[in-house]
This record gives C-alpha cells, sequence and structure tokens, in this order.
C-alpha cells in the first residue's frame, strides 16, 4: 500500500511518521512546498527504522508530484494553521487555494486514490477537494471527528479516572465551536456516562471539547499536531486494511439526516471503499437543533468559497 501525504508540516510530519512506525502502508510519499523539508523529514522518519524497527520506507518530494503516482490513499495537510485570535474560517482565502491545487496535482497521479482532507476550514476543504477532484463523495472525506471525540474521550478519561481506552463516544456536526458531542451516545465500559458524572461536569467537558483546538492554539501559539496527525494516520489504516470502523468522519451529506449538500462530521463505517456507509442516528429534538445550527455554519463558509471560486 502506497500513502501519499502533502503538506510535510506540524500534522503531515506526525501522520507520516505514524504511517511508518506503525507500518500502516509500505511506502509513504511525503509533499511539500518549501524545498528539501519533506526530503529532510522523510529521510529522519527512515533513519528511525532501525531504532523503532518497522519497513516502511518513507520518500520525500519536493512538489515533484510523479513520486506521488499511484497512491491509494492521499492525505491532504498542507495550507496555513491559525495562530491565536483566529478562527479556522479565517484560514479559507489562503487554504482553499493550496487544497484546489495540490487536489489537481494529487489526482493526475492517483486517479484512483481516497483522500482525506485534514487542512482547515475542514468541513469547506473537503468540499473543495471533492469539486476539484470530481471523486465520488464516499472517496473525499475529512478528518475532524477523530480528533474531536479523542479529545472529549480523554477529558472524561482525567475526570473519571479511567482508561480512555474503554471512553466510546460520537460526536456530529461541523469540525468548529458548533461541533455537536453526543452524550447520549457515550459509553464508559459499556455504562452510560451520564450514570457516572454530574452534569455540570459534563457539560464543562463538551465545552472544553469544543474549544479544544483553541485552547492548544492558545498554549502553542499554532494549532496542534499529535492528536491531529495519529487520527489522520487511523483513518489511513481503517481504509487500507479494509478494517471497517466505525468514525466520525466529514463527507457530503446526500439526503442523510434530512440534509442535501452540506459537508459534515457524521458517523461512518470506513473501509477500503472509503465510506462505505453513513450510519443514521435517530437524533432526538434537541440534537436535532444543534446538527441545524452546524449545518446553518458550514454552508454559511461554504458559500464564501463558491463566491470566490
Ligand atoms: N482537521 C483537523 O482536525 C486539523 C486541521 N489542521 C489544519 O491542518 C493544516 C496544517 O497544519 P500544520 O501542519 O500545523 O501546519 P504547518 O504550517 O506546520 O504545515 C503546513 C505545511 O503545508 C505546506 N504547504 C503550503 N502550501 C503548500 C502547497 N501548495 N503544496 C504543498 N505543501 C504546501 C507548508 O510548506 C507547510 O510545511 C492547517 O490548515 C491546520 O489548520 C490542524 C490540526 C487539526
Ligand atoms: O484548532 C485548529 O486550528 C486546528 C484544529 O482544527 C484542531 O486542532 O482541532
Amino acid at each position: 500500500m502506497k500513502v501519499t501525504v502533502v503538506g510535510a508540516g506540524n500534522v503531515g510530519a506526525t501522520c507520516a511518521d505514524v504511517l511508518a512506525y506503525r507500518e500502516i502502508a509500505n511506502e509513504v510519499v511525503l509533499v511539500d512546498i518549501k524545498e528539501g523539508v519533506a526530503e529532510g523529514k522523510a529521510l529522519d522518519i527512515w533513519q528511525k527504522a532501525p531504532i523503532n524497527l518497522y519497513d516502511t520506507r518513507t520518500i520525500g518530494s519536493t512538489n515533484d508530484y510523479e513520486k506521488t503516482a499511484g497512491s491509494d490513499v492521499i492525505v491532504i495537510t498542507s495550507g496555513l494553521p491559525r495562530k491565536p485570535g483566529m478562527t479556522r474560517d479565517d484560514l479559507i482565502s489562503t487554504n482553499a487555494g493550496i487544497v484546489k491545487s495540490v487536489t489537481e496535482n494529487v489526482v493526475k497521479h492517483s486517479p484512483d486514490a481516497i483522500i482525506i482532507i485534514v487542512s482547515n476550514p475542514l468541513d469547506v476543504m473537503t468540499y473543495q477537494a471533492h469539486l476539484t477532484s470530481k471523486f465520488p463523495r464516499t472517496k473525499v472525506i475529512g478528518m475532524a471527528g477523530i480528533l474531536d471525540t479523542a479529545r472529549y474521550r480523554a477529558f472524561l478519561a482525567e475526570e473519571l479516572n479511567v482508561s480512555p481506552k474503554d471512553i466510546q463516544a460520537v460526536l456530529m456536526g461541523g469540525h468548529g465551536d458548533t461541533m455537536v458531542p453526543l452524550p447520549r451516545y457515550t459509553t464508559v465500559g459499556g455504562i452510560p456516562v451520564t450514570e457516572l458524572i454530574d452534569e455540570d461536569k459534563l457539560d464543562a467537558i463538551i465545552e472544553r471539547t469544543k474549544f479544544g483546538g483553541g485552547e492548544l492554539v492558545k498554549l502553542m501559539g499554532t494549532s496542534a499536531w499529535y492528536a491531529p496527525g495519529s487520527a489522520a494516520a487511523q483513518m489511513v489504516e481503517a481504509i487500507v486494511r479494509d478494517q471497517k470502523r466505525v468514525f466520525p468522519v466529514c463527507i457530503k451529506l446526500d439526503g442523510e439526516y434530512g440534509i442535501n449538500d452540506c459537508y459534515l462530521g457524521v458517523p461512518v463505517i470506513l473501509g477500503k471503499n472509503g465510506v462505505e456507509k453513513v450510519i443514521e442516528l435517530d437524533l432526538n429534538a434537541d440534537e436535532k437543533a444543534l446538527l441545524e445550527t452546524s449545518r446553518k455554519h458550514v454552508l454559511e463558509v461554504m458559500s464564501v468559497l463558491d463566491k470566490n471560486a
């Protein structure tokens, strides 16, 4: 299996590293526009192979897309990260152009690949890649839900003093402040979370999750990369190993949840064909209202992209 990661910055390099040391792919090609950066990071990851004991080949390229030819999965992380005081949506004008040109380049050389978008604003960049690639919607998907649920699960594990491995959760909507965590579908070793935690503490964790990205931007002056890079690698793994994992993933909705033509995070089954099924939960009225708010927000940002097209 061959995987290309475009953008050899913080998230892209972390993703490539996880793909290599966990031997998720046989070959990982890292591409960046900055001269030498992708080559250097790919070489560094390869030189770690004898220490961490893996065989995955990592190859770097400065904008030479021939090296990406025949990739099974492409992860796009190229684009600006936000700085303190910015929203993810503030990145649209720069990142839309980057995602468009990168998508044009990758699809030329890998017409059958599955594309995973990471660049922000996530839902709208997934829209951009879908428009440009003209691939089926099931093969152009965005990474956000795995990261957002991971944050939620980590906060819950800390509060309850339990292993994060035992916390299962699902979250829907756009990757931003309007995301919709679903406590009704959160369990701890099979026990509904609401039986283990006070409502006010759970509400505080939900609020912290919604602003989880911003919390890290404030601390570091740029956005997160360890959890995002690992989350993208987990999506790649589900695809290349045909695992049929159930994850929240951003995809264009085609009638599911009564929504058309909007890119939102929903639970799906992820396997060798990309999204193999969108799972439709029976949301209650409050959950539907939150999803509707998220839909309206993402549509507004999508319309900015349409206006600038
Ligand atoms: N979906 C999510 O949950 C998350 C999304 N992000 C987003 O991922 C993106 C990357 O973040 P970082 O890695 O922290 O940024 P970074 O600045 O460390 O890396 C971005 C890389 O993209 C490269 N690049 C820019 N234009 C390019 C082009 N046309 N072709 C190839 N490479 C190009 C840059 O040279 C740079 O090395 C940002 O947009 C950020 O907001 C970050 C974390 C989580
Ligand atoms: O917060 C950001 O800008 C990056 C991101 O999407 C996240 O870490 O959730």
